[in-house]
């Protein structure tokens, strides 16, 4: 089957959510081993990761020496994130490929997503990145202009534009090697946003897209079976964090948007998960979502949150 593995930040840092290199390394090392086991099982995969945490730190990074070096934008930001980010990943997935003895090439792609340069979201930031602050520090950076946003418990976080992806353009080089037998990393952090000009010149936008929403995008584009969101939950969860919370294993489009009608799933968490999710179903797919740990389950024996059309809908 064809599969595209979208991996949450929850695979790229440590469990308290350090992006220090070496806690990155180790991450993604982890995170390898299970996209192995997925390769080894004879699915064709296409694998793309998130960037808040790192794209928001090297944003800061600019900020703060900008009296020093040339400042450069938000989307030069997250193509460096794909390209650090891409490297870690291929470091550790040949090696963990070799180990279980399977012999195919791994490709990762710097990609483009096109959006709309009049998306309301460029006048609405909603897309968290960073690092967390307490309350009197955010409001200080809010005071010089920035846009922050309480995430509750952990603290606050900065938010920036986040456009709806509409089309990944380089959509035919990540077809060629998928077709090819590659295990193809293409659109991290959703894609480096930016918009087609009157002349047809394309021009780079200060935005992170979210990389769930690309996710169902590309693997409606590519035609994949399965779209494999990866966090660090294995389903997603009714009543979630009270006494009743329950577990969604089979789930149906249809009562799966009636949960998300009631607001049953946390934006910036749950929630663009569970809306990407829908729209690859809604496409024709089959979605699901589960913890990194399970992705092999997922596709071999049906694990984790799993939606799709029935056939009565
Ligand atoms: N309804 C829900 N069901 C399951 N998890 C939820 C739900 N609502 C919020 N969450 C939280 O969402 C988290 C996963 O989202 P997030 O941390 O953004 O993932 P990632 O960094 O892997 O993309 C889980 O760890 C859980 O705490
Ligand atoms: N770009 C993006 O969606 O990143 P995260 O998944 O890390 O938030």
């Amino acid at each position: 089957m064809r599969v595209l593995v979208a991996l949450g930040g929850n695979a790229m840092t440590s469990p308290e959510g350090s992006a220090a290199p070496a806690d990155q390394v180790r991450a993604i090392t982890e995170a390898m081993e299970h996209v192995a086991e997925l390769v080894a099982a004879g699915h064709d995969v296409v694998l793309t990761h998130g960037n808040g945490p790192q794209v928001g730190n090297l944003l800061v990074k600019n900020e703060v020496a900008a009296a020093v070096v040339p400042p450069v934008p938000l989307d030069w930001c997250g193509a460096q994130t794909q390209g650090t980010i891409g490297f870690t990943m291929l470091d550790a997935l040949e090696p963990a490929l070799a180990r279980l003895g399977v012999a195919r090439p791994v490709a990762a792609l710097v990609t483009r997503t096109l959006v709309d340069a009049d998306d309301p979201h460029f006048r609405e930031p909603t897309k968290p990145i960073g690092r967390y602050l307490p309350a009197d520090e955010a409001r200080q950076m809010i005071d010089h202009g920035q846009h922050w946003e309480d995430r509750g418990d952990k603290g606050w976080r900065r938010v920036v534009a986040s456009p709806e992806p509409r089309e990944v353009l380089d959509l035919p080089a990540i077809r060629a090697l998928v077709d090819a037998g590659q295990v193809v990393i293409a659109a991290g952090g959703g894609g480096i946003p930016v918009v087609r000009e009157v002349d047809g010149s394309l021009r780079g936008v200060e935005a992170v897209i979210d990389k769930d929403l690309t996710a169902a995008l590309l693997a409606h584009a590519l035609a994949c079976d399965i779209l494999i969101i990866a966090t660090d939950v294995d389903h997603a969860m009714v009543d979630y964090g009270t006494p009743d919370e329950r577990p969604l294993e089979f789930t149906s489009l249809a009562q799966m948007q009636a949960y998300a009608a009631a607001g049953q799933f946390t934006s910036g968490s749950m929630g663009p998960k569970v809306d990407a999710a829908m729209r690859f179903a809604e496409s024709g797919g089959r979605s699901i979502i589960t913890s990194l740990a399970h992705i092999t389950d997922a596709v071999e024996r049906e694990f984790g949150t799993i939606i799709d059309t029935s056939p009565e809908e």
